[in-house]
């Protein structure tokens, strides 16, 4: 099976300081994987780098392949356009807009490849709070909501892979259900998905694999129901203790 979204020695270095040092990793079309580790670990930089991009220009090199095909060679707009989607952190909303045309803004173009570029019900399907909100402004919106717009904008692009930087950051636990629920939703239909998450507690009840990072490195890797038991998950991140 070829991998839908595949990485070779990615590493990023910022000055003499390398950030991200991942010799493999792999996701497949309709999994979801779980990135998770502490502040400063190289979540972010990992699906930056991904993109090609990120903050502060670091030297990226390795190698990332989407459906098989090279992408490394390409600048971040190519990797987008062939359907490699990041949703950062903030979102990506357009505040003077109101939801609809936020969605209208983007997607239309004809997608070969059996990609799938989410029409408007489609997305109003998934998204039915969007719906009910389509006429307010991007301004006016929860944080969830804006949150639910910037995965619903992405989806009109037909991505293949979508990379989510801390979907859950500042949202209601209430809410954070409901992110990660449609999260996995997405890898049900087909999407390879990268889920970076601080909210471990609620990432391991959605993701299939879970990747603990330290460092820029992976540390420790596996299914979800294995990684619960994981000494350096469940101390760190799920407050059990050891007995
Ligand atoms: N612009 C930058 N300039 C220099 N070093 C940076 C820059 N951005 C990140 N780094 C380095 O890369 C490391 C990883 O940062 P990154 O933002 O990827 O971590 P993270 O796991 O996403 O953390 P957080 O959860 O706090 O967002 C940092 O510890 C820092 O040393």
């Amino acid at each position: 099976m070829i991998p839908m979204l595949e990485t070779r020695d990615l590493a990023a270095v910022y000055g003499g300081n390398r950030a991200l040092a991942i010799p493999h990793l792999a996701v497949a079309a309709g999994e979801l994987v779980g990135v998770v580790g502490a502040n400063g670990a190289g979540k972010s930089t990992l699906v930056n780098s991904l993109l090609g991009w990120s903050r502060g220009r670091p030297r990226i090199s390795g190698e990332v392949t989407l459906a098989g095909e090279a992408l490394s060679h390409l600048p971040s707009f190519e990797r987008v356009r062939k359907g490699l989607l990041l949703i950062p952190e903030g979102k990506l909303v357009f505040a003077t807009m109101s939801v609809e045309d936020n969605l209208l803004a983007v997607g239309g173009q004809l997608l070969g490849d059996r990609r799938r570029a989410y029409a408007l019900d489609d997305i109003y399907d998934l998204f039915p709070g969007l719906k009910e909100r389509r006429g307010h402004l991007g301004a006016q919106l929860s944080g969830g909501e804006r949150q639910m717009l910037g995965i619903a904008r992405a989806l009109r692009l037909g991505p293949r892979a979508l990379l989510l930087d801390e979907p859950s950051i500042g949202l209601a636990p209430r809410l954070v259900a409901t992110v990660l629920a449609t999260v996995k939703q997405l890898a049900a239909d087909g999407l390879a998905v990268l889920l970076v998450e601080q909210n471990v507690r609620a990432a391991i009840e959605v993701v299939d694999r879970l990747v603990l990072i330290e460092r820029g490195s992976i540390v420790a890797q596996g299914p979800a129901g294995a990684m619960r038991d994981d000494p350096r998950i469940a101390e760190a991140y799920l407050g059990a203790h050891a007995t």
